[in-house]
């Protein structure tokens, strides 16, 4: 059995925090509700969220931080203890899926309020979790509702746009991989999936002009880009559309580095050098990336070229399970440095 789930609202809009109470209740949401930001999100929405629910709920509050066991745990135990009947997660990807997993795991719906357009987990099912060592994309539900509000996402550095770009640019070399895995090795590959998940990446390069200006209609069109995006990992059944060697290699990165880059700006890296290795047209996605503003060098990035060459050497070793164009021995050190090398990325 092959099960599709998608959140059932997607408000899009600006000035949405008060809109918060009614897509609640027209789902049929009970108190109490539990609202999960981190110590910044909880400054920029999060408290706003919380004042407004009041309105309306029972609300209690748990502040998070990076996505890993502990944290689900933690934003777990409230659940349980409190009675918790619904969540709100008022963040970045970290708190998304630290809520996600958490509502998963107790059987609650959970409403996903994105405070920056940094990453395609705002709508997707699977959540992406820090265990020992590297990170695993787990099974979950995807958010009931998602309400984005443009407001808010903007009050986010250009930056975190910028990373949104190539968060989803990755689909380019992620689509070719599971290709090449359903070739090589058989593995379910879903034609629409991969149709949506490409779409989305190629809107956001033909929009690039207008997202660089950061304005409302850039903001719009990278949100939809992850929604869309997100949806694709839904019907795939897990993060094959949107996750390949760049993937990867930018959880390499936060494997080696006690502070990586932003996850989108690492992907977007990684998807030049892949699409390099694919033999695709490497210098389109570059050149999408230097319109938008996002790092196209180690240097922009703040990585040792060191660490970049390493991490395409171990990439492979991450998640041996899911088949790319790194293959199953991966890169060796010199093919790893040429390719960054030919690509301008060291
Ligand atoms: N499940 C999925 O399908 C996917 C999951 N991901 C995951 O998402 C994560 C990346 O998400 P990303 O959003 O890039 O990073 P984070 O959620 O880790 O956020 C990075 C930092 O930005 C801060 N922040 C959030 N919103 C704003 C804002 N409006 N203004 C200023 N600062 C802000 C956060 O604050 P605070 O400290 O308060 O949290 C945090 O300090 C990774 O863990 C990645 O693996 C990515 C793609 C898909
Ligand atoms: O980041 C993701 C898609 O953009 C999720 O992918 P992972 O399965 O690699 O965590
Ligand atoms: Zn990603």
């Amino acid at each position: 059995m092959h099960l599709m789930e998608f959140p059932r609202e997607v408000v899009l809009g600006n000035n949405l925090i008060p809109e918060v109470v009614n897509v609640a209740k027209r789902l049929k949401l009970e108190s109490p509700v539990l609202v999960v930001y981190g110590p910044k999100t909880k400054e920029i929405a999060g408290k706003d969220v919380e004042r407004e629910l009041k309105s309306a709920f029972d609300v209690h509050s748990v502040t998070v931080g990076e996505a890993d066991i502990e944290n689900a745990e933690k934003v777990l135990a409230k659940i349980m203890d409190l009675g918790v009947k619904w969540a709100i997660a008022v963040g970045g990807g970290s708190i998304i899926d630290v809520t996600k997993l958490a509502s998963y795991k107790s059987g609650i719906p959970f409403v996903s309020f994105p405070t920056t357009a940094s990453h395609d987990g705002i709508a997707s099912a699977n959540a992406s979790i820090k265990g020992l060592g590297s990170k695993t994309s787990v099974k979950a539900r995807p958010p009931l509702a998602v309400i984005a509000d443009i407001d808010v996402i903007k009050t986010a550095p250009r930056r975190y746009l910028a990373a949104g770009v190539g968060d989803v640019i990755s689909n380019i070399t992620a689509v070719r991989d599971w290709r090449l895995a359903h070739k090589i090795r058989g593995e379910y590959f879903s034609e629409y999936a991969a149709a949506l998940s490409l779409m989305s990446a190629k809107m956001v390069m033909r929009d690039a002009e207008i997202i660089r200006l950061g304005e409302d209609e850039g903001v719009r069109k990278v949100v939809k880009a992850l929604i869309s995006s997100g949806v694709a990992m839904s019907i795939a059944g897990s993060s094959r559309p949107a996750s390949g060697a760049e993937h990867l290699f930018s959880h390499a990165l936060d494997m080696l580095l006690d502070k990586p880059a932003l996850h989108g700006e690492q992907t977007g890296i990684g998807t030049i050098i892949m699409a390099y290795l694919h033999g695709i047209n490497w210098k389109r996605i570059k050149e999408t990336l230097k319109t938008v503003g996002a790092p196209t060098t180690a240097y922009e990035l703040g990585i040792d070229p060191e660490i970049i060459v390493e991490a395409l050497t171990i990439a492979h070793t991450i998640r041996p399970e899911r088949y790319t164009i790194l293959g199953r021995d991966g890169l060796t050190r010199e093919a790893a440095e040429r390719a960054a090398k030919i690509t301008g990325v060291i």
